[in-house]
C-alpha cells in the first residue's frame, strides 16, 4: 500500500496546501512537508510535520507524495527541475498532483513518472480554504486506479466526496469546466451588485432576494456580503481563477467550443489583475466591474475625482 502507516509527503504549503497538510496531521498522518519558501514549513513542523529540504528528499523519504502548487509552471518545475520529484521517483512510489492544471501538464508529469516506474494520479479539488480546513473538498481524481484506491484513506480526510474519472487529463478537465462556470457566475454577481447599487437599490436586498430563489447558491451566500463591504481577504486568489479561465478557454479552443460568456469573464479577471488585484480573493473582480461601469459612464479621470474606489 502506498500510504503505509498513514505516511505521506506534501509539496506546496500555500493557502490550500497548508490547510490540507494540517488536516492530514490532525487525522493521524505522518506528514513530511516541503515548500519553495521553506519558512512556510515552520508552522506545520510545530504541528508535528517533518521537513524535506527538497522535493527529491520528500519523495525519497515517502512512499506517496501529494503536491498542491499554483499553476502548470510550478507543477512542472517541482517535478522536472534540479532536486525535483523525478530524481527520486521509482517503482513502488506514488505521486498525486492536486494542483489545478491543464490536461497536457498532467500528462507530461504522468509520462515522466510512470516511465521511471512510479505511479501517478491527478486529483484537483473543488472547494476553497474553508472546505480544505474542514476536510470538505470534492476530489476529482484520474489516472492509475490502484493508486487512487490506495489514496482513499487520505482523500477521506481531505474531502467529503472523491470521484474517479478515468484516464489522466479527465480530472484536470473536469476541474477547469467547474471553475469556468464559477468564474462566470462570479462576474454575473459582480455586475448584478454594481447595477443594483448604481440604480439605487440596496445590494443587501439583492442578496436576500437571490438567496430565496432558484439561483441561490453557497458562493453568492458566502461572497456577496463580503463583496459589498469591499473585503477581499484571499481564500481563492484572483490570479488563480484567471489562470483557470485561461486554461478552460484553451480547452474550448482545442474542442472548438464557443464560450463567449467565459471569454468575457476572463477579460474581467485580466482587468482586475492589471489593477493589481491578483493576490486578493477572486471576488475582487467586483472592483474591476465597478471601475469598468464608471469608465463607460463618465471616464476614468472623472471617476477618480468623484472618489470611486480604484486599485
Ligand atoms: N485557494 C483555493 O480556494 C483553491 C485553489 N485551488 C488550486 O490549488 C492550487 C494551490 O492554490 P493556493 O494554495 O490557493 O495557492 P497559493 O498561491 O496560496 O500557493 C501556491 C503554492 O505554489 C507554490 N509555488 C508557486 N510557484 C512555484 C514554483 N515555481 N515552484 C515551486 N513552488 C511554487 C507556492 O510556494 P511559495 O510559498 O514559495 O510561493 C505555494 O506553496 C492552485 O492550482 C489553485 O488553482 C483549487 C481549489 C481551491
Ligand atoms: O478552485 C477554487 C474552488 O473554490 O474550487
Amino acid at each position: 500500500m502506498a500510504m503505509e502507516e498513514k505516511e505521506v509527503g506534501f509539496l506546496g504549503l500555500g493557502i490550500m496546501g497548508k490547510a490540507m497538510a494540517t488536516n492530514l496531521l490532525r487525522n493521524g498522518f505522518k506528514v513530511t512537508v516541503w515548500n519553495r519558501t521553506l519558512s512556510k514549513c515552520d508552522e506545520l513542523v510545530e504541528n508535528g510535520a517533518s521537513i524535506g529540504e527538497t522535493p527529491a528528499a520528500v519523495i525519497k523519504k515517502c512512499k506517496c507524495t501529494i503536491a498542491m502548487l499554483s499553476d502548470p509552471k510550478a507543477a512542472l518545475s517541482v517535478v522536472f527541475d534540479k532536486e525535483g520529484v523525478l530524481e527520486q521517483i521509482c517503482s513502488g512510489k506514488g505521486y498525486i498532483d492536486m494542483s489545478t492544471v491543464d490536461a497536457d501538464t498532467s500528462s507530461k508529469i504522468n509520462e515522466a513518472i510512470t516511465s521511471r516506474g512510479g505511479h501517478f494520479i491527478e486529483a484537483p479539488v473543488s472547494g476553497s480554504k474553508k472546505p480544505a480546513e474542514d476536510g470538505q473538498l470534492v476530489i476529482l481524481a484520474a489516472g492509475e486506479k490502484a493508486l487512487y484506491e490506495e489514496a482513499i484513506p487520505a482523500f477521506n480526510v481531505l474531502g467529503k466526496r472523491s470521484f474517479y474519472l478515468g484516464q489522466v487529463g479527465n480530472g484536470a478537465k473536469m476541474k477547469l469546466v467547474v471553475n469556468m462556470i464559477m468564474g462566470s457566475m462570479m462576474n454575473a454577481l459582480s455586475e448584478g451588485l454594481a447595477l443594483a447599487s448604481t440604480s439605487g437599490l440596496d445590494p443587501q436586498n439583492l442578496l436576500d432576494v437571490l438567496d430565496l430563489g432558484a439561483i441561490a447558491n453557497p458562493m453568492f451566500k458566502m461572497k456577496g456580503p463580503t463583496m459589498i463591504q469591499n473585503n477581499y481577504s484571499p481564500a481563492f486568489p484572483l490570479k488563480h481563477q484567471q489562470k483557470d479561465m485561461r486554461l478552460a478557454l484553451a480547452l474550448g479552443d482545442e474542442n472548438a467550443v464557443s464560450m463567449p460568456v467565459a471569454a468575457a469573464a476572463n477579460e474581467a479577471f485580466k482587468k482586475a489583475r492589471s489593477m493589481g488585484l491578483g493576490d486578493l480573493d477572486f471576488s475582487a473582480v467586483f472592483e474591476a466591474t465597478k471601475i469598468c461601469y464608471f469608465e463607460s459612464l463618465v471616464g476614468f479621470q472623472e471617476g477618480q475625482e468623484h472618489g470611486i474606489r480604484g486599485p
